[in-house]
C-alpha cells in the first residue's frame, strides 16, 4: 500500500511540487515519508520544507536506501546526468516512477543498466489540488504489483488512464500541457471582460466558474462536447456570433494545433536528449 512506502522526489520543481502537495494534502500521506531532492537551490528546499514538512536534500547527499519509489522529475536535458549520479545508489526493491516529457524507459533502462521497473507516469500541475488526470505506461521490466503501485499513487492526485508508451506523446500534448491551454483561454476571456466594464476578479471568478462548469458538464452528461454545444446555440443567437468569431479567427485550428505540437515536441524531446533515431 501507498501510505507505507517511503517515496524519493528527484527534481524539487513545479511538477515534484504538485505531486508533493497532491499526495500530503489530498491523499493523506505522511510527510515523514517523502524525501525531495533537488540539485543545488537551497531556497527551493527550504520553501518545500516550510510549506510541506518534508525532508529535503541534494542529489548528491540523497540515500536511497529508505526508499521505496523513486520519482524522476527533473527536466528531460538533466535526465542522462541525473540517471549516471543514481545509478550506484539503485536497489532491487526500487520501483522507479518518471514524470519526464519524452523520455522513454528503454532510455532509462539502458542507461541504470539494471531490471528495474520503470513507469512512466504523466501527471499535470492540477495534482496539486488532486484533481490531474495522469497518464500511465509500463516499461519491460513492470510487474503487475509495480504498475498497481503506481496507479495507486497516481490516483492520489487525480484520475488515471493507463496507455501504451506509443500513446504518451499525444497524452502529453493533451493532458499534461492542457492546463497552459486552459488558462491562456482564461486569460484572454478576463482580459476582454475588463476592457468591456468587467472587475478582474468579478471576470476571472465568472471565466473560470463558467469553464469548470462546461468541464464538469461533459464529465457528467452523456451529450458530447459537440451536442452540448449545439444546445447553447440559439439560432441567431449571441453564442452563434461568438462561435462564428471563433472559427473565423481560427480557433478550432489553433486548438489543435496547440495539442498537435506539443505531441510533436514530445517526440523531439525524445530525439533531443537520447539521441536516437525517432520515426
Ligand atoms: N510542469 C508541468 O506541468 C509538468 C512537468 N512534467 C515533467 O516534469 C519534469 C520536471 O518539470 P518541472 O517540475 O516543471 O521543472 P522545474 O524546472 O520546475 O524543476 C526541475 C527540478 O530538477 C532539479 N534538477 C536539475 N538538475 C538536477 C540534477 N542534476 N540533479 C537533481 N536535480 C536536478 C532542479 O533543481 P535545482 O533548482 O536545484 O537546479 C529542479 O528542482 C520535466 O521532465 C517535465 O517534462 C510532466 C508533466 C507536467
Ligand atoms: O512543458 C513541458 O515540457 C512539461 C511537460 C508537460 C507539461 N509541462
Amino acid at each position: 500500500m501507498l501510505k507505507y512506502r517511503n517515496i524519493a522526489f528527484i527534481g524539487a520543481g513545479s511538477m515534484a511540487e504538485a505531486m508533493i502537495s497532491g499526495l500530503i494534502n489530498k491523499a493523506g500521506i505522511s510527510p515523514n515519508r517523502i524525501i525531495a531532492a533537488n540539485h543545488s537551490n537551497e531556497n527551493r528546499r527550504l520553501e518545500l520544507t516550510n510549506r510541506y514538512n518534508i525532508t529535503t536534500t541534494s542529489v548528491r547527499e540523497l540515500s536511497l536506501t529508505n526508499t521505496d519509489v523513486i520519482i524522476l522529475a527533473v527536466k528531460p536535458k538533466q535526465a542522462e546526468e541525473v540517471l549516471q549520479q543514481l545509478r550506484p545508489a539503485l536497489q532491487d526493491h526500487h520501483v522507479i516512477l518518471s514524470v519526464l516529457a519524452g523520455i522513454s524507459t528503454t532510455f532509462i533502462e539502458e542507461i541504470i543498466d539494471r531490471s528495474l521497473p520503470i513507469v512512466r507516469v504523466m501527471p499535470n500541475t492540477s495534482s496539486m489540488i488532486g484533481e490531474s488526470i495522469t497518464g500511465i505506461s509500463a516499461g519491460k521490466f513492470v510487474k503487475n504489483e509495480d504498475l498497481d503501485l503506481a496507479q495507486e499513487l497516481s490516483k492520489a492526485i487525480g484520475k488515471v488512464k493507463i496507455i501504451s508508451e506509443e500513446q504518451m506523446d499525444v497524452f502529453t500534448g493533451l493532458a499534461g500541457s492542457g492546463p497552459a491551454y486552459f488558462y491562456y483561454l482564461l486569460e484572454h476571456m478576463e482580459d476582454v471582460a475588463v476592457e468591456n466594464g468587467l472587475d478582474r476578479e468579478l471576470a476571472r471568478d465568472i471565466a473560470a466558474q463558467t469553464l469548470y462548469g462546461a468541464s464538469k458538464m461533459v464529465m457528467e452528461s452523456n451529450d458530447s462536447p459537440s451536442e452540448l454545444r449545439k444546445k447553447v446555440t440559439s439560432p441567431n443567437g449571441t453564442t452563434a456570433a461568438g462561435l462564428e468569431a471563433l472559427a473565423e479567427n481560427g480557433g478550432g485550428v489553433a486548438i489543435e494545433k496547440a495539442v498537435e505540437h506539443a505531441a510533436k515536441r514530445s517526440k523531439s524531446l525524445r530525439k533531443e536528449f537520447e539521441k536516437v533515431p525517432v520515426m
